[in-house]
């Protein structure tokens, strides 16, 4: 059947699902009679299929953010809402559980557990949930695999990989899952230039076939690939504005 052209939701095409928001979340480190006010009335909204980096300069908070969005943490005060999970007043287990299905983690210093393979990595968080029978937990690993284009290395140890290869299985672990969210933390910190690259250009791979990605970087390039950049200082967002990259816009023009 022919397609009108005036169709309303080709003008108004539907917007994406929220999948973050906090509002006024706080975080307070008290240590030896110390208090540090880490984060101040944070108020976000993230939707789905966003690309967006944090920065700031060292201690303004960002880690912490992170933290707080990866359910790796709690909040003192605030509320934090993730994929219609309310997150803020939850105990540990059911954190742990919201966490293993809903968030994909990459980190600075890959994380991987030097003593499984490839596979073995990968497959490891999709062991702690109940939902998945061994043949889907393959299956997905595999199909993570494929995306990184690691599948030749899947019986290797990490030892045996670059540091870039490294960051690529640590991006299969994450996004082997299915997670509403991929939590990046300095993910080229520890890599040079060329394997740095390749990292960034698998990101901006997933973020086109869909994922949503908050990444918190000190490096500009890396900022300017993402859609949405938040610059953090004193534990409070003091900018959120677009990134205005060519790759973002390239982006764009592709999911359009
Ligand atoms: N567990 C903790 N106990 C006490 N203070 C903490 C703790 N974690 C972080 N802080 C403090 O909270 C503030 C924010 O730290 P955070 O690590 O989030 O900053 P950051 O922006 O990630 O820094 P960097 O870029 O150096 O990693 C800092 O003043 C830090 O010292």
């Amino acid at each position: 059947m022919a397609q009108t052209t005036n169709n309303n939701s080709a003008i108004h095409p539907a917007k994406p699902p929220v999948l973050v928001e906090l509002k006024g979340l706080n975080k307070v480190f008290v240590s030896d009679e110390v208090e540090t006010r880490a984060l101040d009335n944070i108020n976000l909204t993230i939707v789905k299929g966003e690309y967006l980096a944090i920065t700031g300069p060292s201690g303004c908070g960002k880690s912490t953010l992170l933290s707080l969005l990866g359910l790796l943490d709690t909040p003192s005060a605030g509320i934090y809402q993730l994929a219609g999970h309310n997150a803020s007043n939850i105990n540990a287990d059911e954190r742990a559980r919201i966490r293993n299905k809903e968030i994909g983690f990459v980190f600075q210093s890959f994380n991987l557990i030097s003593d499984l393979t490839v596979a073995e990595n990968i497959e490891l968080p999709l062991t702690y949930r109940t939902d998945l029978s061994h043949k889907q937990r393959q299956d997905m690993m595999y199909a993570s695999l494929i995306k990184v284009d690691l599948v030749h290395r899947a019986n290797h140890y990490p030892s045996q990989l670059s540091g870039g290869q490294q960051q690529r299985v640590a991006v299969a672990r994450a996004i082997a899952g299915k997670p509403a969210i991929i939590l990046a933390d300095e993910p080229t910190g520890n890599l040079d230039s060329k394997n740095a690259q390749s990292v960034m250009a698998l990101l901006d791979e997933l973020h086109q076939d869909g994922a949503t990605i908050c990444m918190v970087t000190h490096d500009p390039a890396s900022a300017a690939r993402s859609q949405r950049i938040i610059e953090v200082f004193d534990g409070q967002i003091i900018s959120d504005k677009p990134a205005t990259a060519p790759a973002t816009i390239t982006s764009s023009a592709v999911a359009v």
